[in-house]
């Protein structure tokens, strides 16, 4: 039997004989895992543990908190302030930096996360996930202050999600190529169950949340109206539709098997670029779908060029199946 690769070697063979990773943003990913896994366990008890249902509280965006939300943004925070290897980290569910506290030691890297992402998808018991970006400090900057973090995507140095769906599989990028790694529920930890992952050019899937049809863009609708028209329209071929309400969930379906997934600006807040947030959605994902070979857009602009103004940011985004992703860009550029 083939020998299982477990995510702390493989980390290990990336540092040691890669020369992909320092040490320290190794340790910092191995916290990281860590703290999903232990994420993991508490979206299993579920109602056993006490954990589904909202929390009396909303977060800076003015959304409901669910008691799950907190608690995976506590586990990250606990999980990794006192390694050494941070200087400070943001959260979706935060609403300023959170720096680590003078009686540890301070590092060099900057880790963001969206602690819970599908909150609305807990209590119903479908795939939820948290989703990470690590960014280094800018050199020779004293502190930490939030204009630190405001970092072009390009520049994250890892990026990757853990998802909790029928398995728990943590999905990771360090910038050479993408690889997937399955929670040993009987071993207590993630073994190497792909690696090399790689996004068709092509798909017959698209994802979006066809409810707010009537408030998109032009090239959206475009877009979406050719793919319905199936064999008879100017695509030449059926289309089928997924939407999750997990990105997560939708991302990582489209690692494995391809597809186009658009959450795009619309009508509803016309001063909103969109609804997910670019630091801790867009970003990370953009990155891991481009390192498998697939495209990230806001329509207009590669996302991982976007510089943001604000921490909380938040982007219109397509992304997946190269082709795809082309195509409804070119639907908004003209070119
Ligand atoms: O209900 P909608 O508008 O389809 O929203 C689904 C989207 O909202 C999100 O759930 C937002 O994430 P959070 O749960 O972290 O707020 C995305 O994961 C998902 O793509
Ligand atoms: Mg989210
Ligand atoms: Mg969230």
């Amino acid at each position: 039997m083939a020998q299982k690769i477990s995510l702390t070697r493989y980390l290990v063979e990336q540092q040691r004989e890669e020369g992909h990773i320092p040490s320290q943003l190794r340790l910092l990913l191995e916290v990281v895992a860590r703290a999903c896994k232990s994420i993991s366990q508490a979206v299993n008890k579920g109602a056993l543990g006490g954990v589904l249902g909202s929390a009396d509280s909303e977060n800076v965006q003015g959304e409901v908190q669910k008691k799950l939300d907190i608690i995976a943004n506590e586990v990250l925070i606990e999980a990794n302030e006192w390694g050494g290897h941070l200087a400070a980290m943001a959260s979706e569910e935060m609403d300023s930096i959170y720096l680590v506290p003078n009686r540890y030691p301070q590092g060099e890297y900057l880790l963001l996360f969206d602690p819970l992402d599908g909150s609305s998808n807990i209590d119903v018991n479908v795939s939820i996930g948290t989703i990470f970006s690590v960014l280094k400090k800018p050199e020779g900057s004293p502190g930490v202050t939030e204009q630190d973090f405001l970092q072009a995507g390009a520049q994250q140095v890892a990026a990757g999600y853990c998802v909790y769906g029928p398995q728990t599989t943590l999905v990771l990028t360090v910038g050479d190529g993408v690889s997937m790694f399955t929670l040993d529920r009987e071993q207590g930890s993630f073994v190497l169950t792909q690696e090399n992952v790689t996004i068709p050019a092509d798909t017959k899937e698209f994802a979006i949340n066809m409810s707010n049809m009537r408030h998109w863009d032009e090239p959206v609708k475009r877009y979406i109206d050719e793919c319905l028209q199936g064999k008879e329209g100017p695509r030449g071929k059926d289309f089928n539709m997924r939407w999750i309400a997990s990105m997560v969930a939708d991302v990582h379906r489209i690692l494995t098997r391809g597809g186009v997934f658009m959450y795009p600006w619309d009508k509803r807040e016309p001063n909103k670029p969109g609804k997910l947030r670019l630091m801790y959605e867009a970003n990370p994902m953009s990155w891991l779908v481009e390192q498998a070979g697939g495209a990230a857009t806001n329509g207009r602009q590669r996302i991982l060029d976007i510089v943001p103004g604000q921490l909380h940011e938040r982007v219109s985004v397509v992304l997946g199946s190269k082709n795809e992703v082309d195509r409804v860009t070119s639907y908004h550029t003209g070119v």
